[in-house]
């Protein structure tokens, strides 16, 4: 009698835990839930390593998450390791398609290498202090003025700390299946400093992670780093033609290693 009692109680979790609306929302909370947990952990580590906001503290951050792929049954096959063992600043450019992308970033993240992010994920909790130890630039993404003026200053520190940073040129996650249309900064920002910028493609989720459907299977990312495009001599007026050289060959290398044909019609970069 007793252990027919306990019968449906066993029924629930198992049921839940076929169920792929539970299986992605659970995903979902864990995700956060452990990405708020190694935060609690690295902010302690980095301020007894370096004492405050140090781009130091970006090895500490991405020793920490780079086995959250595993418990997401995620994993990312990478190609172009080449292309990122050069010296000195540059700017990496990649698009953007969830906060997963972190997960990529950190498995391919050079040293000295920060981001360029929204300010509002300054008060994403214990995520939020992490980023700020790590360097994070921060911009205001209603004021372009300020968005601008801080982005000049990063290319001054860029040089003057040799720094490389990674910027999502889409300016928005995008899980359209094709890429937005990108804007200027990361491109001006590379001018500035005459550095030169790495893309970086991160194959499509909808194979995997689908927001719509509630959907979030276990899955393989492709990361393709792109051979270096460089920015020595060129000036402002350059900036429009090298974001549309570098939307054109991010765009057709997403195209190819999510599986799909290029299409002559898709959106080309903003002007
Ligand atoms: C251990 C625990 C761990 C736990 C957690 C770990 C976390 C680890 C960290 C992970 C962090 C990941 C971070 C991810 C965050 C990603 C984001 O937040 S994405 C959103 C923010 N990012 C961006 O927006 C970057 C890209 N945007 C830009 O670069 C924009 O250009 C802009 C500077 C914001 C300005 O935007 P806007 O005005 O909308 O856009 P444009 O059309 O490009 O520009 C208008 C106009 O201005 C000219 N211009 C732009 N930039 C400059 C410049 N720097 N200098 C001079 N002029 C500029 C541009 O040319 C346009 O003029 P034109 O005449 O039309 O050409
Ligand atoms: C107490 C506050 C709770 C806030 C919870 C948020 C915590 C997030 C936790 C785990 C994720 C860790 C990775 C964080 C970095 C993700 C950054 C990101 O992807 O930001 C989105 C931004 O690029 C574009 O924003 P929009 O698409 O324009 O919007």
């Amino acid at each position: 009698m007793d252990a027919l009692w306990m019968l449906p109680l066993l029924l629930v979790p198992l049921l839940l835990l076929t169920s792929s609306t539970f299986v992605f929302y659970f995903k979902k909370c864990f995700y956060v839930a452990w990405m708020m947990m190694l935060a609690v952990i690295a902010i302690p580590i980095c301020i007894l390593k370096s004492g405050g906001r140090d781009i130091e503290n970006m090895r500490v951050i991405r020793f920490l998450v780079r086995h959250v792929k595993y418990l997401l049954g995620l994993r990312f096959e990478v190609s172009g390791w080449e292309h990122l063992q050069m010296d000195g600043p540059y700017v990496i450019i990649s698009n953007h398609q969830s906060s997963l992308d972190v997960l990529g970033l950190m498995e391919v993240l050079p040293d000295r290498c920060t981001m360029i992010a929204k300010k509002e994920l300054i008060y994403a909790g214990t995520v939020g202090i992490i980023c700020w130890l790590g360097g994070i630039v921060f911009i205001n993404r209603q004021k372009t003025s300020d968005a601008k003026s801080v982005m000049a200053d990063a290319a001054k520190t860029m040089l003057k700390e040799q720094i490389r940073l990674w910027v999502f040129p889409e300016g928005t996650r995008n899980q359209k299946g094709d890429l937005l249309p990108f804007k200027k900064g990361a491109f001006h920002l590379a001018v500035q400093a005459q550095v030169p910028i790495i893309p970086i493609v991160f194959s499509s989720y909808s194979n995997f992670y689908l927001r719509k459907e509630r959907e979030f299977k276990s899955g393989t990312i492709s990361l393709k780093v792109l051979p270096k495009i460089e920015t020595k001599g060129l000036t402002s007026d350059d900036v429009s033609s090298l974001s549309d050289q570098s939307y054109a060959i991010m765009r057709s290398t997403f195209l190819e290693i999510s599986g799909r044909t290029p299409q002559s019609n898709g959106p080309s970069s903003a002007h």
